[in-house]
């Protein structure tokens, strides 16, 4: 259970995916990059700009928590990627490696990059930009808006 959050702006998460391609230009040239969907598209479409590469294909897993126990599913694969041989595997973070044990065990030939892992995760990653504690929920910019908050002095003042 996450008892803190690290908040990531569009700007930051832009910064973190060019680092991730600069990093990523010693290991290619790729043939081609799959995404994991959902949260791995848009790190993948700025690696791919970087990169100069135009062949992505997604693969989706779902991880149902209810119904099966946790167990992930795979609801599209990534079919242009055949066993992953020259292929870049995006995601947006590995928290308990669950998604990217599966992906990795479907092509395992690519090379597997993520912008955040946690330490559980971190083992399944090829390559990786910033280490996130276990017990933090990370807040992506598509997940979130700017919210209003008052002033402190529009709040009466707490006496000690
Ligand atoms: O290492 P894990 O414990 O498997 O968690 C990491 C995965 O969880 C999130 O995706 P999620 O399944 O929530 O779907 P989304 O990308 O569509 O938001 C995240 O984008 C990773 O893909
Ligand atoms: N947004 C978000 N999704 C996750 N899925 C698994 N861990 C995380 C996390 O820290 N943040
Ligand atoms: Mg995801």
């Amino acid at each position: 259970m996450a008892t803190n959050y690290a908040t990531v702006t569009w700007d930051q998460l832009h910064r973190d995916a060019r680092q991730l391609a600069s990093t990523l230009m010693t290991r290619g040239p790729f043939r081609g990059i799959v995404a994991i969907t959902r949260g791995g598209m848009i790190p993948a479409a700025i690696i791919a700009r970087e990169l100069d590469c135009r062949l992505i294909d997604t693969i989706s897993v779902v991880t149902y928590d209810e119904e099966r126990m946790g167990e992930p599913s795979v609801v599209k694969n990534a079919d242009a990627a055949g066993d992953g041989e020259g292929f870049l595997i995006i995601d947006d973070l590995v928290d308990s490696g669950v998604t990217a044990q599966l992906v990795r065990k479907m092509l395992p030939k690519a090379v597997f990059a993520c912008l955040y892992a946690k330490p559980a995760g971190r083992p399944i990653t090829d390559i990786f930009v910033v280490e996130v504690p276990q017990d933090t929920w990370v807040l992506f910019p598509w997940d979130t808006a700017p919210l209003f908050i008052p002033p402190l002095a529009s709040k009466p003042v707490e006496k000690a």
